[in-house]
């Protein structure tokens, strides 16, 4: 029997929503939170979420926008943008009981203070216990039961453990690891990598160069990860390769989506959350700061920052010098 009962989610949009029917699945008594009252009310009233359309909000899940009431749990996932993260944990922090574990669930690095998301909820929330959960799963597949397999991570492995146990079941099923370093810098590179895979296949480079790409993505996430600490285990895992391989195959994702729009030189897809296009800066300016080299990430960030057009980044990346594979 798991020692965590209750578990709130802090964020009410696709994933947010999807990850409060995961918890509700698992037995824990569910809260989620909306900051915005009439959002929160149509949602508890209606059962639904046009940030996630068509799925059914399960019956014993209660919505708020009362942040105290939200914090009145033992588990708290933290499921909004990564650029909302620190706002949205300083806001709940005044209300969480000490040792609480807090679950960032979203995927990318802080600008300005290039914060990892897991370092964000240190210093918004000192008193709580951060966690990490991240790999393959779209919102919609895992709010239908869809079988997803992530990884959760803690520094203290028990915890990731314990967190496991509150939050897997048979249809999502988390691997639990202390490499939280890891997990996070997965989460944040394949969302740029995929910005790349999906300019590929808009500029209709065919299905060997997307091939190539994904894999000379996954070299250069490696060599980042590698040399904040990860281990290779951890990036070749779920919330790395997996994730990674997910984000760059199909539109369904809406990094690749948006790669896509831009390989074919239209205009992005709107009202979509395009971690990507947030996290390549701060990925590049980490890693010149660290002196790896990430050509891939580089150019994606180029071209979002109209410093770059599509034909010179990847004329680029093809002319690059002869080298060893790694
Ligand atoms: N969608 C997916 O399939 C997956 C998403 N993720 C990650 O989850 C994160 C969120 O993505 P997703 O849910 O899709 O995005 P959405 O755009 O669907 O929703 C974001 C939600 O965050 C809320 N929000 C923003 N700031 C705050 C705040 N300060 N306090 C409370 N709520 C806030 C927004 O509220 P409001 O409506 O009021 O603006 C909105 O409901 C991203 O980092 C993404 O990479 C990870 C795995 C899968
Ligand atoms: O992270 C995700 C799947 O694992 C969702 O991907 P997108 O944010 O690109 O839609």
């Amino acid at each position: 029997m798991p020692a965590h009962k209750s578990v709130s989610v802090i964020g009410a949009g696709a994933w947010g929503t999807a990850l409060a029917d995961v918890a509700a699945r698992a037995g824990r008594k569910v809260t989620l939170y909306a900051r915005n009252a009439a959002h929160a009310a149509q949602i508890e009233a209606t059962r639904a979420n046009p940030k996630l359309p068509g799925v059914r909000l399960d019956p014993t899940i209660t919505v708020t926008s009362d942040i105290a009431t939200a914090a009145d749990a033992e588990i708290i996932l933290a499921a909004t943008p990564a650029q909302h993260l620190r706002a949205a944990v300083i806001h709940v922090a005044p209300h969480i009981k000490p040792r609480t574990p807090v679950i960032a669930c979203a995927k990318g690095i802080e600008h300005g203070t290039h914060r990892f998301m897991t370092e964000v909820i240190a210093e918004a929330a000192p008193q709580s216990v951060p966690a990490i959960l991240s790999g393959p799963s779209f919102a919609d597949d895992v709010a239908r039961g869809l079988p997803t397999a992530v990884t959760l991570a803690a520094q203290d492995e028990t915890v990731a453990i314990s967190l496991v146990q509150a939050l897997g079941s048979a249809t999502f099923r988390p691997y639990h690891t202390s490499d939280v370093r890891g997990v996070e810098i997965g989460g944040a590179a394949k969302n740029v990598l995929a910005i790349a895979a999906g300019i590929v296949v808009g500029r209709d480079l065919g299905a060997s160069a997307l091939a190539a790409l994904t894999t000379r993505g996954f070299s250069e996430l490696a060599r980042f990860g590698r040399a904040c600490g990860a281990r290779t285990e951890t990036l070749a895992g779920l919330s790395g390769l997996g994730d990674l391989l997910l984000s760059c195959s199909t539109a369904q994702s809406r990094n690749f989506a948006l790669g896509i729009a831009l390989g074919r030189g239209e205009a992005a897809p709107s009202g979509k959350l395009a971690e990507g296009a947030f996290t390549a800066p701060v990925l590049v300016e980490l890693a010149a700061s660290r002196q790896i080299d990430m050509p891939v990430s580089r150019a994606v960030a180029a071209i979002l920052a109209h410093k770059l057009t599509i034909d010179d980044a990847i004329e680029g990346l093809l002319t690059r010098p002869f080298k060893a594979e790694g």
